[in-house]
């Protein structure tokens, strides 16, 4: 919890959702004060904070929808959205260290980590298909867990020539990596495609590249020129960033996506991804043992990378082409529901991230295939 003197913030970005829908949450925010945010001082309460603050002005700026947006944040939430988002590191924009990362506590402390015993703390609107949305993709990055430990692991063997241990270390980030893909799988389960289309997407959509919102945005109080953020996506999860630098999978076509949604990661996070790039590259370390368990291992962890990045392309396919090829033609032969006819048209092509999804995602997942090691058999 925040302290008691930021209630006013938290009051209305607990009802986020329904202040939206009952299109109040504007004339609620123009009343808020204006609170310094000097008081707050851990970094749980600034990641509280940031999440409270972006829950906010998402719901501010796409309120009335892809229309009806503002060009201004008013300044008693642009000034400590920014002050916060400086002091944190993180851009001043919803991020996935907001909604996913800072976003869950669980209902019995002593339970799992589950479904039944997590719970968000903000959400927006979209109800249990954003709450499913949010927390899938927590329980991907938790699933992640056992891999990020054994990046050192790996990384240390390569520095001692311990390839035992190297091998093993790659073993279990496949095994990891193959949770994190069955994980995913969730996703079908706990999130409508029509309501990620039609009503959640806006939510999570930035102010760059976003022709419904041109110009940026202006933070009132910060500058009087307007800025732009991607929204946000789990492109600006670290995982992936960080086994692409241990495997060396290089991205060369639209790479400038990945690399600038690394300004959207928590400095420390962006940090270990760049300390895995500077080490001595594992990829020719394994060349050079000639060791075909270790090959075996390496091969298999590109495999199951390029499996979950597949798959992620059949999730995406399911929530977005899907349902936009569906609204194009329901809208085609006047049947669009309201909830298909408020469908943002600005985003059809595109990922809330801003990028041109299909191709982007297809050329990310053929240059993850580029890392395997040739000569060596790749795992069927
Ligand atoms: C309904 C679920 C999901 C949808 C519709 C979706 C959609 C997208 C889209 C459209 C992009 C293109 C970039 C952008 O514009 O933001 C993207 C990128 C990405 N997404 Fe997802 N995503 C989903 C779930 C997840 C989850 C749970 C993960 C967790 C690992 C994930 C990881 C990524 C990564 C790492 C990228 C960057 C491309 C890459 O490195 O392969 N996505 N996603």
């Amino acid at each position: 919890e925040l302290p008691s003197y930021y209630k006013p913030w938290m009051d209305i970005a607990l009802r986020v959702p329904e202040l939206v829908l009952s299109h109040e949450l504007r004339s609620c925010i123009h009343k808020m004060p204006l609170l310094s945010s000097q008081l707050l001082q851990r970094h749980r309460e600034l990641r509280l904070a940031h999440l409270a603050l972006s829950v906010m002005s998402m719901g501010y700026v796409w309120q009335e929808g892809e229309n009806g947006t503002v060009q201004v944040l008013p300044r008693n939430l642009a000034v400590p959205f920014w002050e916060v988002s400086q002091r944190l590191g993180l851009p001043p924009i919803l991020t996935h260290a907001d909604a996913v990362l800072a976003n869950w506590r669980k209902r019995d402390p002593d339970g799992p980590f589950d479904m039944q015993n997590l719970e968000l703390l903000l959400s927006l609107p979209g109800g249990e298909s954003t709450r499913g949305f949010f927390m899938v993709t927590l329980l991907v990055e938790l699933a992640a867990v056992p891999s990020l430990r054994n990046i050192p692991i790996v990384i240390n063997g390569v520095r001692s020539g311990d390839v035992e241990a190297v091998a093993k270390g790659l073993e279990e980030i496949s095994e990891s990596l193959q949770d994190m893909k069955d994980t995913l799988k969730l996703m079908q389960a706990h999130v409508e495609p029509s309501v990620f289309y039609g009503i959640m997407r806006i939510y999570l959509s930035g102010w760059k590249d976003n022709p419904c919102m041109p110009k940026g945005l202006v933070y009132e109080g910060v500058q009087t020129e307007p800025m732009e953020y991607s929204g946000g996506s789990a492109a600006q999860s670290s995982l992936l960033h960080c086994y692409d630098e241990l495997l060396g999978v290089q991205h060369e076509t639209e790479s400038a996506f990945l690399f600038r949604m690394r300004n959207y990661m928590l400095p420390a996070h962006k940090q270990l991804i760049q300390d895995i790039s500077r080490e001595r590259p594992l990829r020719s370390f394994v060349q050079q043992q000639d060791n075909e368990r270790l090959s075996q291992a390496f091969q298999l962890c590109v495999s199951k990378l390029l499996a979950l990045r597949n798959y992620h392309i059949t999730v995406v396919s399911r929530f977005v082409t899907v349902p936009a090829a569906r609204a194009r033609q329901l809208r085609d032969t006047g049947e669009a529901s309201e909830m298909v006819s408020k469908a943002p048209t600005a985003l059809e092509e595109r990922g809330t991230g801003g990028s041109g999804i299909m191709s982007f995602l297809k050329t990310v997942r053929d240059e993850t295939r580029d890392a395997y090691l040739p000569g060596s058999s790749k795992p069927s």
